[in-house]
């Protein structure tokens, strides 16, 4: 990995992928294509896509347990902790609705109710992912969705991988259907024969995911783009260059456009984690993928002092952080933007990604400035209470009329004053 001497401001290399404009015309071609011929287009486009040609799209409970065939028992008992463990941290997340009673009887309120629908979208295509399955539905039901949708595209054996449904079943979840990409996405916001449309869709995917997110967007409501993963690790002189390296490693087999990036004051650390990199890189099965990734998206930030690591962090508000240093909780209330903060050398990236708790859906591409990890609120709204007694519009209905007529809102006005006529 290179290593770059650092005494400005930095930011990650990203990639913001918006498409080129032949997979944005694919998308609305598909969206349209799919809102007017319901599952016959869906139908059509996985086997186009996906290169299978389905009697059914709804996964059936004879597939279900034929995936428990596949996996065996003790990571059955792994999903099932993990899938514990998520329960719980979101279970912390849940916010109750309120109200509150003045003394002249006005009753002020917000009341929280869970969405009705939502579809969860869990990637296929080159690799599965049962742990996302857990992260997108965990949260909706915690909040009390009433109904939850999962798609993901099928294998050219028609089947969804068995980890995804074991995963999907061990959440209790009743839809599954087998179709992926931008019709997917298009069967979710508009609905069909055989998959009701849905109020939200959550869930990472490709281009052609995230170009049907963006495009349905204001029928439905989406989480946020995941763009590709990305892991700062902040460190000192007595950090573990290996632990450093396999972490930062753990990110870059995610994706060629993955960003791995380490930034210390020690140069002798940064010159070891770089050696360290190319070692651990070269056993890699996935090593074609991680090895672009860390050439093309990957750096090593040395700056003259810790203050200064600790500035280019919040610079860079990556996806992940990690902070390997002697006291990484005095460090921590520095910390501005990142969308999950990992302390101390044991806390590899992977424990968030899998089994501790939070959720690993989180924000990439900078917008950790400004939002945050997937999590119970995402599938609830809230609705303000208002109740005013006799006594408060009395009291207040002058002021208020007089505000309506500053914005020249006499029907605003009169309104209100009606309440004051008996
Ligand atoms: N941020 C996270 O938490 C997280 C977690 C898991 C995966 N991911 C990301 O999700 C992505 C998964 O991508 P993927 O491709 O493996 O699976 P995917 O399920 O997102 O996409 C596969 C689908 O893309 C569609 N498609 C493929 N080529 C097409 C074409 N030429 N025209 C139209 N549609 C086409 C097909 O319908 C196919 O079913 C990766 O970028 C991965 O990094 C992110
Ligand atoms: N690290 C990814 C989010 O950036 C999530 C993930 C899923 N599986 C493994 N990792
Ligand atoms: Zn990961």
């Amino acid at each position: 990995m290179k290593i770059e001497r650092v005494t400005e401001s930095l930011s990650l290399k990203r990639d913001l992928d918006s498409g080129t404009e032949q997979q944005r015309q694919a998308v609305l071609e598909i969206l349209a294509n799919v809102k007017k011929q319901g599952d016959e287009a869906l139908l059509a486009y996985t086997e186009k896509f996906d290169g299978v040609k389905l009697a059914s799209l709804k996964v059936s409970p004879e597939e279900i347990a034929a995936a428990y065939e596949v996996i065996d028992e003790e990571l059955v008992c792994y999903i099932r902790e993990a899938r514990d463990n998520i329960y719980n941290y979101h279970r912390r997340q849940v916010r109750q609705s309120w109200i509150t009673t003045e003394t002249d009887g006005t009753i002020l309120g917000q009341k929280i109710t869970p969405l009705d629908a939502v579809g969860v979208y869990v990637p296929g295509g080159t690799a599965a992912y049962p742990s996302s399955v857990l992260m997108n539905v965990i949260p909706a039901q915690v909040a009390g969705v009433g109904r939850i949708a999962m798609v993901s595209p099928p294998g050219k054996d028609g089947k969804l991988p068995a980890g995804v449904l074991v995963a999907a079943n061990e959440c209790g979840v009743k839809e599954i259907y087998k179709v992926g990409g931008a019709q997917a996405i298009g069967a979710l916001a508009y609905g069909t024969e055989t998959i009701p449309r849905v109020d939200k869709i959550t869930g990472p995917g490709n281009i052609y995911v995230a170009l049907a997110k963006r495009e349905v967007f204001g029928d439905v409501d989406i989480d946020m783009i995941a763009g590709p993963s990305e892991i700062v690790v902040l460190a000192d002189g007595e950090a573990n260059p290996a632990y450093i390296a396999a972490d930062l490693l753990s990110q870059a087999e995610h994706d060629m456009r993955a960003s791995s990036v380490l930034v210390t004051p020690s140069l002798e650390l940064a010159e070891r984690v770089a050696v360290e990199v190319e070692k651990q890189l070269a056993t890699l099965p996935r090593k074609e993928i991680a090895a672009q990734s860390i050439r093309d998206y990957g750096a090593i930030y040395v700056t003259e002092t810790m203050d200064q690591a600790i500035a280019a962090v919040n610079e860079l508000a990556p996806e992940h952080l990690e902070i390997m240093t002697t006291d990484p909780m005095s460090i921590i209330g520095q910390i501005r933007h990142a969308g999950a903060i990992f302390l101390g050398e044991n806390s590899s990236e992977p424990i968030g990604d899998y089994f501790a708790g939070p959720n690993h859906v989180l924000p990439t591409n900078g917008t950790a400035r400004f939002s945050s990890p997937l999590n119970v609120d995402d599938f609830v709204k809230k609705s303000s209470i208002i109740s005013y007694s006799k006594k408060a519009v009395l009291a207040n209905g002058h002021k208020i009329a007089a505000l309506a007529r500053l914005e020249g809102l006499e029907a605003h006005a009169r309104a209100v004053e009606e309440r004051l006529k008996s």
